[in-house]
């Protein structure tokens, strides 16, 4: 079974064991009927991925692969805020009447900042540290911006990344304040592996381990049976991750320049809900 599997079911066991639920408790987000959305929750989940060993992703079921690559191009890369920039439906959502989610994710990672070296929105910092500072320990994104908030739709979950290069590894820390974990988690993992990927390949170094950081993993209500269904499933091997090696350039990456060879996996979850 891939490790990516095994962490996923250790965590989910762990949930719904040593977890608490928030029945009784003032939430949020509610399903799309109106009916408040609990959880079970665990506080402080840290789950560590060796990209140099396996792609992450899970084989339980199909993470999407693509619409996953597509919406972290879509913030990284094209750093926009509007859904239709964006492949997929999944932000409809928390989108205003002009598609605008507000002035989170993309909005926030293409605002130039001033640096002695001069003007770079946080993307082209990373980009600029990883070639010329490699072993600099201040190479981090923040889009947890609170002058801000007020204007976005919804606040950041995955909000910051830390890159920290060891020998010629690049290593990063993913850090999450909320994470859905059945419709989001792997999805979360996926696209920050392939981003790390990416990365690497442009800054001439190798891939390291990825560690995915989150303050509050939790599992709604109506996720709970599908969830058990994924845990009492039988894993497969990992697939091979491939990258196109020509692209040299962070911003020439597109969808189709990734590709898993031999993605087993088990059947898809149908009608998943999303809390709102
Ligand atoms: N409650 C909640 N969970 C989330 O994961 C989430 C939000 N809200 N709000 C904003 C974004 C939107 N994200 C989403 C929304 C939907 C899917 C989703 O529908 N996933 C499907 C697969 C999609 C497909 O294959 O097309 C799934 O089966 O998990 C994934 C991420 C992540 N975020
Ligand atoms: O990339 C993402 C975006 C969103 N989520 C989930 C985590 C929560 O279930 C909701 C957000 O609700 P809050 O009340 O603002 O925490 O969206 C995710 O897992 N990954």
């Amino acid at each position: 079974m891939s490790l990516t599997d095994q962490i996923f079911i250790t965590m989910c066991k762990d949930i719904l064991e040593n977890g608490t639920s928030s029945e009784g408790q003032l939430v949020r987000p509610k399903w799309a009927d109106g009916t408040m959305a609990h959880t079970i929750k665990k506080f402080g989940v840290v789950n560590r991925y060796d990209l140099a060993k396996e792609f992450p992703i899970l084989t339980l079921r199909r993470t999407n692969f693509e619409k996953a690559i597509d919406e972290v191009l879509w913030i990284w890369q094209k750093k926009s805020n509007n859904i239709h920039d964006l492949g997929s439906r999944i932000w409809d959502n928390w989108a205003d009447e002009d598609g605008s989610i507000g002035k989170a994710y993309g909005y926030q990672l293409g605002i130039k900042h001033q640096y002695p070296e001069g003007m770079f929105d946080q993307v082209d910092r990373v980009l600029y540290d990883l070639k010329h500072n490699p072993y600099s320990r201040r190479i981090i994104t923040n889009i947890y911006v609170h002058g801000d908030l007020s204007e976005m739709n919804l606040y950041p979950c995955a909000y910051s990344m830390t890159f920290n290069v060891t020998g010629n590894k690049l290593n990063g820390i993913l850090n999450q304040r909320s994470n859905d974990v059945l419709a989001a988690n792997n999805w979360n993992v996926v696209q920050y592996a392939v981003l790390m990927h990416m990365l690497a390949q442009v800054s001439d170094l190798e891939v390291g381990e990825l560690l995915h950081v989150i303050a509050d993993a939790h599992i709604y209500d109506r996720h709970v049976k599908h969830v058990e269904d994924l845990m009492n499933r039988e894993p497969f091997e990992a697939p091979i991750f491939r990258m196109n090696p020509d692209i040299k350039n962070f911003y020439d990456f597109k969808v189709e320049d990734f590709e898993l060879i031999d993605y087993k996996r088990g059947k898809q979850i149908k009608g998943i809900e999303i809390a709102i």
